[in-house]
């Protein structure tokens, strides 16, 4: 993410008062991420990641996403757990945001993932979606069609000044997604944003899952189509076969997907590719640069888009071959 707000000694120590977790010893902001302001604790009890909620994320959400880790670490899922507070609630507030704490999770990030890290967040993906069945709370999808409507018309009239062309070419793209999305494939709980920042390895064996503030209910295989979007691709935007069809492979060694799901997977594709580009392009366009603040590209979503577009069947993406 980035940090959006400071907070003061002061301040943290107060809160972490109303928790048992020892006495503070150093505290410093996380410059990764995008949505949220995190910060590492270092305690007397160990270390523990806070976070303050920003703007994306609504407060009446939070049950949901800090309860499904609680879910999904109960049936086995390693992912972080939220603190209770000593009056058994999740959520506090710090410098006018509600705030929570949750356990560190060991392991890095990949930055160049390979075909290998690439079928173990397949099995993961499909393990968190089987975990997840009986989860009792819902959300609905906020960046589903209808939220891309809405980023689309507050982006429109500037897209042409991160590229000419970008307002015409993703107006047309739109259209057609939006037109032929499907509604009834199997759906719970997805994690929606699982990228590459958001899975940890320790070792050469996946550690854990992290970032669960867009989950929210939808199709299944959105959330495969976002995985091999965020993860398939090479530098350059080229798609690497060999790591889609890793990903696909694992994640139907747990769920193997139905007729209809490898169907839509391109179109699915595509969706998940305008989704982010719309989101990136909203936050390159409305949040000010600084020096905790690192936005994201849209255009190499835009150049995802393209790739989608002219795929025909999922056997593009690998399936069958992994
Ligand atoms: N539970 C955790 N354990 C260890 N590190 C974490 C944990 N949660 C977050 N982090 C660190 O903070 C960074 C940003 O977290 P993330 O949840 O992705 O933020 P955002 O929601 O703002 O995108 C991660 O890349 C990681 O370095
Ligand atoms: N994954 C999204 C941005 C959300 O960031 P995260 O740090 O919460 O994963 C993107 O790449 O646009």
């Amino acid at each position: 993410m980035a940090v959006y707000t400071d907070i003061s000694e002061e301040e943290l120590v107060a809160f972490l008062g109303e928790y048992s977790v020892g006495n503070l010893l150093s505290y410093k902001g996380i410059a990764e991420g995008t949505e949220n302001s995190n910060y590492l604790l270092h305690t007397t009890q160990g270390a523990y990641i806070l976070t303050l909620y920003e703007r994306r994320v609504e407060k009446a959400d939070l049950p949901f996403f800090l309860g499904l880790m609680q879910h999904l670490s109960r049936k086995g899922i390693s992912c972080p757990l939220p603190v209770q507070r000593k009056d058994g609630e999740l959520i506090g507030h710090l410098a006018g945001r509600p705030a929570a704490l949750i356990t560190f999770l060991e392991g890095n990030w990949m930055r160049s993932p390979t075909a290998a890290h690439c079928r173990q967040v397949g099995k993961a993906l499909a393990e968190m979606h089987l975990a997840a069945a009986d989860f009792t709370l819902t959300r609905p999808n906020a960046l589903a069609p209808e939220g891309w409507l809405k980023l689309w018309s507050a982006c429109r009239d500037r897209a042409d000044q991160v590229m000419v062309g970008l307002a015409e070419e993703t107006s047309r793209d739109l259209d057609e997604i939006v037109g032929q999305w499907p509604t009834d494939l199997p759906s719970g709980v997805i994690h929606a944003d699982l990228f590459p920042d958001n899975v940890f390895f320790l070792n050469g064996k996946l550690s854990g899952l992290i970032d669960f503030y867009f989950a929210c209910n939808d199709l299944l295989a959105y959330d495969i189509a976002t995985c091999l979007n965020a993860w398939c691709f090479e530098k350059d935007i080229s798609f690497n076969l060999t790591k889609g069809a890793a990903l696909l492979a694992g994640y139907q060694s747990v769920r193997p997907l139905g007729p209809a799901e490898l169907e839509a997977l391109p179109l699915l594709a595509r969706g998940s590719a305008v989704r982010f580009m719309l989101t990136r392009l909203y936050d390159w366009l409305t949040i000010p640069d600084g020096p905790l603040v690192k936005k994201r590209d849209p255009l190499e979503y835009l150049r995802r888009m393209r790739f989608h577009r002219q795929i025909r069947s999922a056997n593009e993406y690998g399936v069958g071959i992994g």
